[in-house]
């Protein structure tokens, strides 16, 4: 077994106090730095002097190869028995997260890549296992549940399949509902909701699309994803030689375009519409179609592996009102109360989850 593999336990319940749902603000792990932000506002796309080595620094740490390099570096098994008394497993800590559910409804948010697939080089190849496919099945049958992905809307229900979801793409710029309403739902509305607040910027979208698809051609492995309301230029397969090269391009195109930013997820680069519109903001949309704008009625459980997948993790935190799940097998600095390693462990909680609510006679039920 790997150092990386180790799975270091949640330290016994007498020695470590539980942890609260949020604490806030919350603690930051020993030796875990907060990540550069890479959002580049209107008119910084390419002017900022002296910004490639922060670039390429941070595209280093989106790297597990260099992830990995650094924690051995900093004594790994400290740093991440650390991080777990912080962050424990959601499945060690099953109880704990349940109990905070008692009167309320469970409404499930997933986030798609590193989530319910694993990581693959071949983003167009990032399929969602048949089983996996089922525990999604069970989990919609027993509570609301919503897909929240970079990807292009169309995109991601390919992989998933499943029409009974609700479906948030482009970084939740793309929101439709199931045709169908969930029998659990309190709201009306809820039917066969479609929001686009980001309509107005698809020729625009599409013209940066094309232009890094030409600037980026020679850039071997370089592959430019449109996602409709938003663009991703993958750097996975480049050679890291070539990584500041293909920064230098992606800012000189976005120069341009003020009206986009730029965000980094893993191994990838985002441009996105300046709007003040994330995966925070769509979670919160989709509880009040569903409803369920009153914290008091509903008990949000939103998991996730992705730095956009925080903007979720921090709106549950300020509503004081949730379960923020973060996919890692590494420590990082995170607004998630509880983890998870890795998809195998993200379908063990839902089936979890699913046989709890079966076995559950005294919850309310809408
Ligand atoms: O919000 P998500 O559903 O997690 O989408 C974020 C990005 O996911 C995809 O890229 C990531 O997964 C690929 C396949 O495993 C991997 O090759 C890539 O390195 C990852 O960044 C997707 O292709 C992107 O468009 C999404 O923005």
């Amino acid at each position: 077994m790997t150092k990386q593999a180790v799975v270091v336990p949640v330290p016994p319940e007498a020695a470590v106090p539980a942890p609260q749902l949020f604490p806030y603000p919350p603690p930051r792990a020993a030796g875990v730095r907060r990540k550069q932000c890479l959002t580049i506002g209107a008119g910084a796309g390419a002017g900022a002097p002296g910004r490639v080595g922060g670039w390429v620094e941070s595209m280093r740490a989106s790297s597990p190869t260099h992830a990995r390099a650094a924690a051995a570096l900093a004594d790994d098994d400290d740093r991440r028995a650390a991080w777990m008394v912080q962050h424990p497993s959601a499945l060690g800590k099953f109880e704990q997260v349940v109990a905070a559910s008692k009167g309320k409804q469970i409404v499930v948010f997933l986030d798609y890549d590193g989530t319910l697939s694993p990581i693959v080089d071949d983003p167009d190849a990032a399929y969602m296992s048949d089983t996996m496919r089922r525990a999604v099945r069970s989990v919609a049958k027993h509570f609301p549940t919503a897909i929240v992905s970079g990807r292009c809307r169309d995109k991601v229900f390919e992989f998933v399949k499943l029409a009974e979801l609700y479906y948030a793409g482009s970084h939740g710029m793309d929101i439709k509902g199931p045709a169908k309403a969930y029998r659990h739902t309190k709201a009306a509305k809820a039917k066969g909701v479609l929001f686009q607040p980001a309509s107005q910027f698809l020729p625009m979208i599409e013209q940066v699309h094309e232009s890094l698809v030409e600037k980026t051609k020679d850039i071997p492995g370089a592959k430019v994803e449109n996602n409709k309301f938003c663009v991703s230029v993958h750097f996975r397969c480049v050679d890291e030689k070539s990584w500041s090269a293909l920064a230098d391009m992606v800012k000189s195109v976005l120069k341009d375009y003020p009206k986009l930013k730029l965000t980094q997820g893993r191994m990838v680069f985002e441009v996105r519409p300046t709007i003040k519109w994330d995966k925070g903001k769509a979670l919160e949309f989709l509880l009040e179609s569903l409803g369920f704008a009153d914290c008091a009625d509903v008990l949000p459980v939103y998991i996730g592996d992705d730095r956009t997948d925080e903007d979720a993790f921090k709106v549950l935190r300020k509503r004081g009102n949730g379960v923020g799940i973060l996919v890692s097998k590494h420590p990082k600095d995170t607004s998630a109360s509880y983890s998870l390693q890795e998809p195998a462990e993200v379908m063990e909680f839902l089936l979890r989850l699913v046989e709890w609510e079966r076995l559950s006679k005294a919850r309310p039920k809408w």
